[in-house]
């Protein structure tokens, strides 16, 4: 059974057990629980649920607009087939001063791979999209919006911290998408993916999602699958969707969820 499906039920079932229920910004009421911190050895396994199809292409995806292209424009991810932050397209199309344009405002990803390879005992390594100047021109405020990095002993460590997760539908797309960041950061700083570490601050579940995870509370869960990188990539722009690949992904049927807008 994948530590992926052993921690994420297990915060499910936390949080339906005994989260608090309230009311929130989108009208469908969460249960929540505060503070909760995923852990994964990216050496031991690849994280990604098995007990639901996670859309693994698709998350891979988002993640290389927002880092490679360090876009905002949705009409961009669109154009690759994704059509997750459709409902919030500003009437220019994009998603205003948030993710990828953070990124390319700071120039963060270069300078995150400089400070890796060049000062690898630096302790300042960290992207931010939590740009307060911006904030008010963004159509959504980043969510999964810092992450910490660390090199030890040849190996890079990486925490992400989050400040609100969908366990229904972000959560699963978020640890499956900043570990293969982590494996491609690692293989263009010629390091080695080590530790992950996913902290929520506000870990929710919509109330119309409670159906679905308990459904997929009873499922089994199969061993995690393998995961493949192109070995030939050395410069983080020239990863493609191509280039990360899942190996056995054997998994349960996809739950259908809607996203709270
Ligand atoms: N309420 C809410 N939850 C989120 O997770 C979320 C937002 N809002 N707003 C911004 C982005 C958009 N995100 C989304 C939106 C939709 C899916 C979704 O529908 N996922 C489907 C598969 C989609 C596909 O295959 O294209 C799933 O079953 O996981 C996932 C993440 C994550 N973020
Ligand atoms: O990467 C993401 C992006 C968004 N989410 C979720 C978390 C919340 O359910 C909503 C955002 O609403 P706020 O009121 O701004 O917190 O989107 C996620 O889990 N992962």
């Amino acid at each position: 059974m994948s530590q992926a499906d052993i921690q994420y039920l297990a915060l499910v079932e936390d949080i339906l057990e005994n989260g608090y229920y309230d009311n929130n910004r989108t009208g469908i009421a969460t249960k929540k629980l505060f503070g909760k911190l995923l852990s994964y050895d990216l050496q031991k396994e690849f994280p990604i649920l098995t007990t639901k199809f996670v859309a693994f292409k698709t998350a891979v995806k988002e993640l290389l607009w927002i880092y490679k292209h360090q876009s905002n424009d949705v009409k961009l991810l669109q154009e690759m087939g994704v059509h997750v932050w459709d409902e919030w397209a500003k009437e220019d199309g994009t998603i205003g001063k948030a993710y990828g344009y953070q990124i390319a405002k700071h120039k963060q990803i270069d300078k995150l791979i400089d400070g890796l390879k060049n000062d690898p005992q630096g302790r300042r390594h960290i992207i931010s999209l939590w740009d307060m100047n911006d904030l008010e021109e963004m159509a959504l405020q980043p969510c999964a919006f810092q992450t910490m990095w660390d090199v030890a002993d040849g190996y890079v460590n990486c925490t992400l911290v989050q400040r609100s997760g969908d366990m229904g539908l972000g959560i699963p797309f978020n640890t499956t998408q900043y570990a293969v960041l982590i494996h491609m950061i690692a293989q263009v700083t010629g390091l080695k993916p080590g530790k992950f570490q996913h902290y929520i601050n506000n870990a929710h579940i919509y109330e119309n999602h409670f159906e679905g995870l308990r459904t997929q509370l009873t499922r089994e869960a199969y061993p995690a699958p393998s995961f493949w990188i192109n070995p030939e990539i050395t410069d983080f722009y020239d990863f493609t969707p191509d280039d990360v690949k899942l190996i056995d992904y054997k998994h349960q049927p996809k739950i259908a969820m809607e996203v709270a807008i």
